[in-house]
Protein backbone atom coordinates (compact mmCIF):
# COMPACT_ATOMS: atom_id res chain seq x y z
CA UNK A 1 0.00 0.00 0.00
CA UNK A 2 1.09 3.69 -0.15
CA UNK A 3 -0.82 7.23 1.14
CA UNK A 4 0.29 10.33 -0.30
CA UNK A 5 -0.80 13.75 1.59
CA UNK A 6 -0.83 16.98 1.08
CA UNK A 7 0.75 19.41 3.63
CA UNK A 8 0.47 23.14 3.97
CA UNK A 9 2.25 25.84 5.90
CA UNK A 10 -0.04 27.14 8.80
CA UNK A 11 0.99 30.88 7.94
CA UNK A 12 3.43 33.02 6.50
CA UNK A 13 5.88 32.26 8.09
CA UNK A 14 5.62 28.67 7.30
CA UNK A 15 6.03 28.19 11.10
CA UNK A 16 4.15 24.92 11.21
CA UNK A 17 2.72 22.53 8.67
CA UNK A 18 -0.51 20.85 8.63
CA UNK A 19 -2.38 18.17 6.55
CA UNK A 20 -5.94 16.23 6.39
CA UNK A 21 -6.36 13.06 8.24
CA UNK A 22 -9.71 11.62 8.91
CA UNK A 23 -10.62 9.33 11.89
CA UNK A 24 -13.72 7.35 12.97
CA UNK A 25 -16.81 6.28 11.13
CA UNK A 26 -18.39 7.95 9.40
CA UNK A 27 -15.17 10.21 8.85
CA UNK A 28 -14.62 12.96 11.21
CA UNK A 29 -12.08 15.95 9.37
CA UNK A 30 -9.06 17.31 11.34
CA UNK A 31 -6.09 19.12 10.12
CA UNK A 32 -2.76 17.91 12.32
CA UNK A 33 0.35 18.81 12.44
CA UNK A 34 2.63 15.61 11.04
CA UNK A 35 5.77 15.82 13.98
CA UNK A 36 9.08 13.60 13.14
CA UNK A 37 10.20 14.99 17.27
CA UNK A 38 6.94 13.33 18.91
CA UNK A 39 5.27 9.63 18.85
CA UNK A 40 1.53 10.73 19.79
CA UNK A 41 -1.64 10.99 17.76
CA UNK A 42 -3.31 13.36 19.90
CA UNK A 43 -6.65 16.05 18.84
CA UNK A 44 -8.56 18.30 20.34
CA UNK A 45 -11.81 16.46 21.25
CA UNK A 46 -15.06 16.39 23.17
CA UNK A 47 -13.35 16.01 26.43
CA UNK A 48 -10.98 19.62 25.80
CA UNK A 49 -13.17 22.22 27.91
CA UNK A 50 -14.78 24.53 25.92
CA UNK A 51 -12.44 27.39 27.06
CA UNK A 52 -9.64 26.01 25.78
CA UNK A 53 -11.31 25.42 22.34
CA UNK A 54 -10.71 28.25 19.63
CA UNK A 55 -12.62 26.47 16.44
CA UNK A 56 -10.80 23.51 16.20
CA UNK A 57 -12.59 20.33 15.10
CA UNK A 58 -13.00 18.46 17.52
CA UNK A 59 -12.95 13.97 17.78
CA UNK A 60 -16.41 12.66 19.14
CA UNK A 61 -15.73 9.11 20.13
CA UNK A 62 -19.31 8.64 20.90
CA UNK A 63 -20.39 9.69 16.83
CA UNK A 64 -17.70 7.04 15.47
CA UNK A 65 -19.24 3.48 15.15
CA UNK A 66 -15.82 2.10 15.14
CA UNK A 67 -14.42 3.70 18.13
CA UNK A 68 -13.12 1.68 21.18
CA UNK A 69 -12.20 3.52 24.61
CA UNK A 70 -8.78 1.62 25.72
CA UNK A 71 -10.04 1.46 29.22
CA UNK A 72 -7.76 2.29 31.63
CA UNK A 73 -5.32 4.18 29.22
CA UNK A 74 -3.97 7.87 29.50
CA UNK A 75 -1.78 10.33 28.19
CA UNK A 76 0.21 13.12 28.61
CA UNK A 77 2.64 14.74 26.51
CA UNK A 78 4.56 18.03 27.00
CA UNK A 79 6.86 19.96 24.32
CA UNK A 80 10.01 21.66 24.04
CA UNK A 81 8.39 24.87 23.34
CA UNK A 82 6.43 24.49 26.73
CA UNK A 83 3.21 23.32 25.44
CA UNK A 84 1.03 20.51 26.53
CA UNK A 85 -1.62 18.45 26.33
CA UNK A 86 -3.37 15.40 27.91
CA UNK A 87 -6.43 12.82 28.04
CA UNK A 88 -7.99 9.56 27.18
CA UNK A 89 -7.28 6.64 24.48
CA UNK A 90 -9.53 5.17 21.55
CA UNK A 91 -8.96 2.85 18.66
CA UNK A 92 -10.67 4.15 15.41
CA UNK A 93 -10.05 4.33 12.17
CA UNK A 94 -7.54 6.61 10.92
CA UNK A 95 -7.01 7.61 6.83
CA UNK A 96 -4.01 9.37 6.02
CA UNK A 97 -3.62 10.38 1.95
CA UNK A 98 -5.85 7.32 1.36
CA UNK A 99 -4.23 5.08 3.63
CA UNK A 100 -6.23 3.54 6.08
CA UNK A 101 -4.99 2.30 9.65
CA UNK A 102 -7.31 0.15 11.57
CA UNK A 103 -7.12 -0.27 15.43
CA UNK A 104 -5.06 3.16 15.42
CA UNK A 105 -4.79 4.81 18.75
CA UNK A 106 -6.56 7.89 18.97
CA UNK A 107 -5.46 10.27 21.73
CA UNK A 108 -8.70 12.42 22.89
CA UNK A 109 -7.19 15.43 24.75
CA UNK A 110 -9.57 16.52 27.93
CA UNK A 111 -6.76 19.47 27.56
CA UNK A 112 -4.58 21.38 26.13
CA UNK A 113 -1.74 24.20 26.73
CA UNK A 114 -2.80 27.98 25.74
CA UNK A 115 -0.49 27.95 23.04
CA UNK A 116 -2.58 24.95 21.21
CA UNK A 117 -6.01 26.25 22.04
CA UNK A 118 -4.58 30.12 20.60
CA UNK A 119 -3.31 28.08 17.41
CA UNK A 120 -6.85 27.39 15.60
CA UNK A 121 -5.36 25.71 12.27
CA UNK A 122 -4.11 23.28 14.22
CA UNK A 123 -6.55 20.38 15.87
CA UNK A 124 -3.68 18.07 17.02
CA UNK A 125 -0.42 16.06 16.01
CA UNK A 126 0.31 13.04 14.10
CA UNK A 127 3.54 11.77 15.83
CA UNK A 128 6.17 10.37 13.10
CA UNK A 129 8.79 9.50 15.60
CA UNK A 130 9.80 6.11 17.09
CA UNK A 131 7.18 4.49 18.77
CA UNK A 132 9.30 3.64 21.78
CA UNK A 133 8.55 7.33 23.53
CA UNK A 134 4.55 7.64 22.34
CA UNK A 135 3.44 8.38 25.90
CA UNK A 136 0.19 6.24 26.56
CA UNK A 137 0.11 4.66 29.72
CA UNK A 138 0.26 2.17 31.16
CA UNK A 139 0.56 0.41 27.56
CA UNK A 140 2.68 2.17 25.42
CA UNK A 141 0.73 2.75 21.42
CA UNK A 142 2.14 2.42 17.62
CA UNK A 143 2.73 6.01 15.56
CA UNK A 144 0.29 5.91 12.60
CA UNK A 145 3.78 4.82 10.75
CA UNK A 146 4.29 1.95 12.25
CA UNK A 147 0.75 1.00 12.30
CA UNK A 148 0.37 0.34 8.90
CA UNK A 149 4.24 -0.25 8.12
CA UNK A 150 3.83 -4.01 7.61
CA UNK A 151 1.07 -2.81 4.42
CA UNK A 152 3.47 -0.47 2.97
CA UNK A 153 5.28 -1.83 -0.04
CA UNK A 154 8.39 -0.31 1.65
CA UNK A 155 8.58 0.95 5.51
CA UNK A 156 9.53 4.58 4.15
CA UNK A 157 7.88 8.01 4.70
CA UNK A 158 9.01 11.31 3.12
CA UNK A 159 8.80 14.56 3.82
CA UNK A 160 8.72 17.13 1.05
CA UNK A 161 7.89 20.84 2.86
CA UNK A 162 7.65 24.26 0.92
CA UNK A 163 7.97 27.64 1.43
CA UNK A 164 4.86 29.22 1.06
CA UNK A 165 3.46 26.57 -0.74
CA UNK A 166 2.01 22.84 -0.51
CA UNK A 167 4.46 20.37 -0.16
CA UNK A 168 3.91 16.59 0.39
CA UNK A 169 4.06 13.49 2.74
CA UNK A 170 4.22 10.38 1.03
CA UNK A 171 3.83 6.64 2.91
CA UNK A 172 5.80 3.63 1.24
CA UNK A 173 7.48 4.95 -1.48
CA UNK A 174 10.08 7.10 -3.03
CA UNK A 175 8.84 9.36 -5.93
CA UNK A 176 11.69 10.38 -8.10
CA UNK A 177 10.07 13.34 -9.52
CA UNK A 178 10.04 15.03 -5.89
CA UNK A 179 13.43 15.51 -6.20
CA UNK A 180 17.20 16.43 -7.87
CA UNK A 181 20.16 14.17 -8.14
CA UNK A 182 20.88 11.81 -5.62
CA UNK A 183 19.60 10.29 -2.62
CA UNK A 184 22.35 10.71 0.42
CA UNK A 185 21.52 8.47 3.13
CA UNK A 186 22.86 8.40 6.53
CA UNK A 187 22.36 6.08 9.62
CA UNK A 188 19.79 7.01 12.57
CA UNK A 189 20.54 6.78 16.11
CA UNK A 190 16.54 6.07 17.48
CA UNK A 191 17.92 5.30 21.05
CA UNK A 192 16.17 7.98 21.87
CA UNK A 193 13.20 7.80 20.11
CA UNK A 194 14.36 10.12 17.30
CA UNK A 195 15.61 10.59 14.20
CA UNK A 196 18.99 11.28 15.11
CA UNK A 197 21.80 11.98 12.78
CA UNK A 198 24.91 13.58 12.12
CA UNK A 199 26.02 16.18 9.89
CA UNK A 200 29.61 16.58 8.60
CA UNK A 201 29.56 20.46 8.62
CA UNK A 202 28.51 23.69 7.42
CA UNK A 203 29.43 26.07 4.96
CA UNK A 204 28.32 30.03 4.70
CA UNK A 205 27.55 31.89 1.47
CA UNK A 206 30.45 30.57 -0.64
CA UNK A 207 33.01 30.43 2.51
CA UNK A 208 35.28 27.48 2.59
CA UNK A 209 33.14 24.25 3.85
CA UNK A 210 33.82 23.65 8.07
CA UNK A 211 33.80 20.15 8.80
CA UNK A 212 32.08 19.77 12.30
CA UNK A 213 30.43 16.98 13.58
CA UNK A 214 26.77 18.37 13.91
CA UNK A 215 24.24 15.58 15.97
CA UNK A 216 20.88 16.44 15.75
CA UNK A 217 17.73 15.20 14.99
CA UNK A 218 15.26 16.11 11.70
CA UNK A 219 12.16 17.43 12.76
CA UNK A 220 9.00 18.63 10.82
CA UNK A 221 7.66 19.52 14.37
CA UNK A 222 9.93 22.30 14.92
CA UNK A 223 10.07 25.68 13.20
CA UNK A 224 13.52 26.41 13.19
CA UNK A 225 16.79 25.16 12.37
CA UNK A 226 18.60 25.58 15.66
CA UNK A 227 22.28 24.74 16.09
CA UNK A 228 25.44 24.75 17.88
CA UNK A 229 26.65 28.59 18.76
CA UNK A 230 29.98 28.80 16.51
CA UNK A 231 28.05 27.71 13.91
CA UNK A 232 25.55 30.27 14.41
CA UNK A 233 27.94 33.21 15.24
CA UNK A 234 29.21 31.84 11.59
CA UNK A 235 26.47 32.77 10.18
CA UNK A 236 25.35 35.78 11.36
CA UNK A 237 28.78 37.48 11.56
CA UNK A 238 28.83 37.54 7.91
CA UNK A 239 25.52 39.25 8.03
CA UNK A 240 26.07 43.53 8.28
CA UNK A 241 23.50 44.95 11.10
CA UNK A 242 22.63 41.15 12.72
CA UNK A 243 22.24 41.31 16.35
CA UNK A 244 21.67 38.99 18.66
CA UNK A 245 18.26 40.49 20.39
CA UNK A 246 17.16 38.64 23.57
CA UNK A 247 14.07 40.43 23.46
CA UNK A 248 13.01 39.40 20.15
CA UNK A 249 14.18 35.63 21.00
CA UNK A 250 17.46 35.52 19.14
CA UNK A 251 19.32 36.33 16.17
CA UNK A 252 17.62 39.50 13.98
CA UNK A 253 18.71 40.81 10.33
CA UNK A 254 17.61 44.14 8.97
CA UNK A 255 13.96 42.89 6.80
CA UNK A 256 15.92 44.13 3.77
CA UNK A 257 19.07 42.12 3.95
CA UNK A 258 20.12 39.71 1.25
CA UNK A 259 21.38 36.71 3.59
CA UNK A 260 24.17 34.33 2.54
CA UNK A 261 23.02 30.45 1.77
CA UNK A 262 23.29 28.16 4.43
CA UNK A 263 24.90 24.45 3.98
CA UNK A 264 24.78 21.41 5.99
CA UNK A 265 26.52 18.21 4.81
CA UNK A 266 25.22 14.31 4.96
CA UNK A 267 26.92 10.92 4.32
CA UNK A 268 30.56 10.95 3.59
CA UNK A 269 30.59 11.30 0.11
CA UNK A 270 30.31 14.98 0.55
CA UNK A 271 26.77 15.95 -0.69
CA UNK A 272 25.06 18.99 1.01
CA UNK A 273 22.07 20.36 1.51
CA UNK A 274 22.14 24.54 0.85
CA UNK A 275 19.11 26.64 2.07
CA UNK A 276 18.80 29.79 -0.30
CA UNK A 277 19.33 32.91 1.98
CA UNK A 278 16.18 34.15 1.28
CA UNK A 279 14.53 31.19 3.62
CA UNK A 280 16.78 31.87 6.29
CA UNK A 281 14.44 35.03 7.14
CA UNK A 282 11.55 34.41 8.97
CA UNK A 283 10.13 37.97 8.70
CA UNK A 284 9.37 40.63 10.97
CA UNK A 285 10.39 39.84 14.69
CA UNK A 286 7.98 42.20 16.36
CA UNK A 287 10.54 44.35 17.44
CA UNK A 288 11.60 47.44 15.51
CA UNK A 289 12.34 46.76 11.46
CA UNK A 290 14.31 43.90 12.06
CA UNK A 291 13.46 40.19 10.94
CA UNK A 292 13.74 36.95 12.78
CA UNK A 293 16.58 34.67 11.59
CA UNK A 294 15.32 31.31 10.46
CA UNK A 295 18.96 29.80 12.19
CA UNK A 296 19.69 29.94 16.16
CA UNK A 297 21.02 28.43 19.04
CA UNK A 298 20.43 24.90 19.79
CA UNK A 299 21.94 26.55 23.47
CA UNK A 300 20.91 24.58 26.09
CA UNK A 301 18.05 22.07 24.51
CA UNK A 302 20.52 18.98 24.24
CA UNK A 303 20.43 18.48 20.88
CA UNK A 304 20.81 20.24 17.65
CA UNK A 305 17.52 20.32 15.55
CA UNK A 306 17.14 20.43 11.73
CA UNK A 307 13.71 21.95 11.66
CA UNK A 308 11.53 23.14 9.09
CA UNK A 309 13.48 25.77 7.92
CA UNK A 310 16.18 23.04 6.78
CA UNK A 311 13.72 20.82 5.99
CA UNK A 312 12.16 22.77 3.45
CA UNK A 313 15.72 22.85 1.02
CA UNK A 314 15.49 19.42 0.80
CA UNK A 315 13.40 16.23 -0.15
CA UNK A 316 13.78 13.63 3.11
CA UNK A 317 13.30 10.05 3.46
CA UNK A 318 12.52 8.45 6.80
CA UNK A 319 14.00 5.57 6.52
CA UNK A 320 12.64 2.76 9.23
CA UNK A 321 14.98 0.03 7.91
CA UNK A 322 14.14 -0.91 4.29
CA UNK A 323 18.19 -1.75 4.46
CA UNK A 324 17.79 -3.07 7.84
CA UNK A 325 18.73 -0.69 10.31
CA UNK A 326 16.69 3.02 10.32
CA UNK A 327 18.21 5.50 7.52
CA UNK A 328 17.45 9.60 6.62
CA UNK A 329 17.95 10.48 3.00
CA UNK A 330 18.47 13.60 1.75
CA UNK A 331 18.03 15.13 -1.29
CA UNK A 332 18.28 18.00 -2.83
CA UNK A 333 15.09 19.59 -4.91
C1 LIG B 1 12.98 23.47 20.76
S1 LIG B 1 11.65 22.58 20.15
C2 LIG B 1 10.44 23.82 19.87
C3 LIG B 1 9.35 23.28 19.00
N1 LIG B 1 8.27 24.23 18.76
C4 LIG B 1 8.32 25.02 17.71
O1 LIG B 1 9.21 25.01 16.88
C5 LIG B 1 7.09 25.92 17.54
C6 LIG B 1 6.19 25.29 16.50
C7 LIG B 1 4.94 26.11 16.36
C8 LIG B 1 4.91 27.20 15.51
C9 LIG B 1 3.73 27.94 15.39
C10 LIG B 1 2.60 27.57 16.10
C11 LIG B 1 2.66 26.47 16.95
C12 LIG B 1 3.83 25.74 17.09
O2 LIG B 1 7.51 27.20 17.05
C13 LIG B 1 8.36 27.91 17.85
O3 LIG B 1 8.69 27.55 18.95
N2 LIG B 1 8.84 29.03 17.28
C14 LIG B 1 8.40 29.42 15.96
C15 LIG B 1 8.26 30.90 15.80
C16 LIG B 1 9.47 31.63 16.31
N3 LIG B 1 9.28 33.06 16.15
C17 LIG B 1 9.71 31.29 17.77
C18 LIG B 1 9.89 29.83 17.93
C19 LIG B 1 8.69 22.06 19.60
O4 LIG B 1 8.46 21.97 20.78
N4 LIG B 1 8.38 21.13 18.67
C20 LIG B 1 7.70 19.90 19.07
C21 LIG B 1 6.46 19.69 18.22
C22 LIG B 1 5.60 20.95 18.23
C23 LIG B 1 4.97 21.21 19.60
C24 LIG B 1 4.05 22.41 19.56
C25 LIG B 1 2.97 22.24 18.51
C26 LIG B 1 3.56 21.96 17.15
C27 LIG B 1 4.50 20.78 17.19
C28 LIG B 1 8.70 18.74 18.96
O5 LIG B 1 8.98 18.43 17.61
C29 LIG B 1 9.99 19.17 19.62
N5 LIG B 1 10.62 18.06 20.34
C30 LIG B 1 11.63 17.38 19.71
C31 LIG B 1 12.29 16.38 20.40
C32 LIG B 1 11.92 16.09 21.72
C33 LIG B 1 10.88 16.75 22.31
C34 LIG B 1 10.19 17.77 21.61
O6 LIG B 1 9.24 18.40 22.10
Amino acid sequence: AKGSVVTTPINSEDEAYDAPVSIGTPAQPFNLDFDTGSSDLWVFSSLTPSNERNGQNIYTASRSSTAKQLSGESWKISYGDGSSSSGLVYSDVVTIGGLTAAGQAVEAASRVSQSFTSESATDGLVGLAFSSINTVSPDQQTTFFDTVKPSLASPVFTADLKHQAPGTYNFGFIDKSAFTGSITYTPVDNSQGFWGFTSTGFQVGNNDFQQESITGIADTGTTLLLLPDDVVNAYYSSVNNAQNDQSAGGFTVPCDTSLPDFSFGVGNNGAMITIPGSLMNLGPSGSGNSCFGGLQSSGTIGTNIFGDVALKAAFVVFDSGSQGQPQLGWASK
